[in-house]
């Protein structure tokens, strides 16, 4: 079945990516995701400076394959680094490369803009607005306020199509007030949802000792567990932004919860825990699996069902 889509005007073979943080820090990473059977790739969030991020352990799979938990504290080479790659970047690979940036301060994401929108690439830029781990920095993605502040300066500065990095919201008010302000930008084109489900406590039975060393083990969750509140999340703000595109991730580790994914309203959808403990394989065997399930439910493309979920 034809499980390529388009992102932002951008055409990806395929709809799987992966997930800002995983398998994209060093040029390695990336050359893993651009051997891969991915559509696409996006790197690990940039900050102005490079940064080493948290002590280890700061990230751990959870028993019984139910998630993870990371504290990761953003580390990352500095986007420069993210800017030469993408200066070297081979678009005519097909595979669409994005770029995530995580400004600590307006200031940073305005000058990380700036230097992206003057090099004139045909890569595509994710602003995380939901880093749950950088002590001190509560995320900007619960600060609607704060939040349309740092839209109103970006987007014209970008001046071309764009995305954003969403927490998950729990509340219907919270997604009508998103949703308000995010269309107030044109080219706001995709919202990438969800980030990890913030300050999760992990800890180990036997030892009685949380899994990870920073914030008192307190750290993102990803995984399956996470799966229904990405849906709700997807879905949510397919329903609430016409004309703007989703970016579904949380929870995918086969082709149904891709599947579901696209169904809930996904133009593309990105994985994170399962690439990080099964490597880059994992998006080889996802695109078969869901291309496996289209032809069994008779749907031919992406088109054919997304957004579709039937209520009762
Ligand atoms: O700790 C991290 O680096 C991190 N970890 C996450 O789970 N999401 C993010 O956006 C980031 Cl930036």
């Amino acid at each position: 079945a034809d499980i390529s889509t388009t992102l932002a005007g951008v055409k990806l073979p395929n709809l799987l990516f992966n997930a800002s943080g995983v398998c994209c820090q060093t040029e390695a990473d990336l050359k893993l995701m651009v051997e891969s059977e991915s559509g696409s790739l996006i790197t690990k969030s940039a900050t102005y400076e490079q940064r080493d991020g948290n002590p280890s352990p700061r990230y751990n799979p959870l028993p019984g394959g139910i998630g993870s938990i990371n504290s990761m504290g953003l580390p990352n080479e500095g986007y420069e680094y993210y800017l030469n790659y993408a200066k070297n970047y081979d678009y005519s690979s097909k595979k669409p490369l994005f770029i995530s940036l995580s400004g600590l301060s307006l200031a940073d994401n305005v000058k990380m803009c700036e230097a992206f929108v003057a090099a004139d690439l045909p890569c595509v830029l994710e602003i995380n607005y939901s880093c749950p781990n950088v002590p001190g920095k509560p995320q900007m993605g619960y600060d609607f306020e704060a939040m349309e502040h740092s839209l109103s300066v970006l987007a014209p500065i970008i001046n071309k199509p764009f995305g954003i990095k969403l927490p998950p919201y729990f509340d219907i008010a919270h997604f009508d007030q998103a949703a308000a302000v995010f269309n107030k930008f044109d080219n706001l084109a995709f919202v990438t949802c969800i980030n990890s489900v913030g300050n999760g406590l992990a800890i180990d039975f036997e030892t009685e000792e949380a899994l990870i060393k920073p914030k008192d083990g307190f750290g993102g969750l990803g995984g399956l567990m996470i799966l229904n509140t990405a849906l709700a999340n997807v879905n949510a703000f397919h329903r609430r932004l016409p004309g703007k595109q989703i970016i579904g991730v949380g929870g995918v580790v086969s082709g149904k919860e891709a599947f579901l994914h696209v169904l809930a309203g996904a133009s593309a959808v990105q994985i994170g825990t399962t690439l990080k403990e099964e490597g880059p394989a994992v998006f080889a065997r996802v695109a078969k699996e869901l291309s496996d399930i289209m032809i069994a439910k008779g749907y031919k493309t992406l088109e054919d069902f997304r957004g579709k979920v039937k209520t009762l």
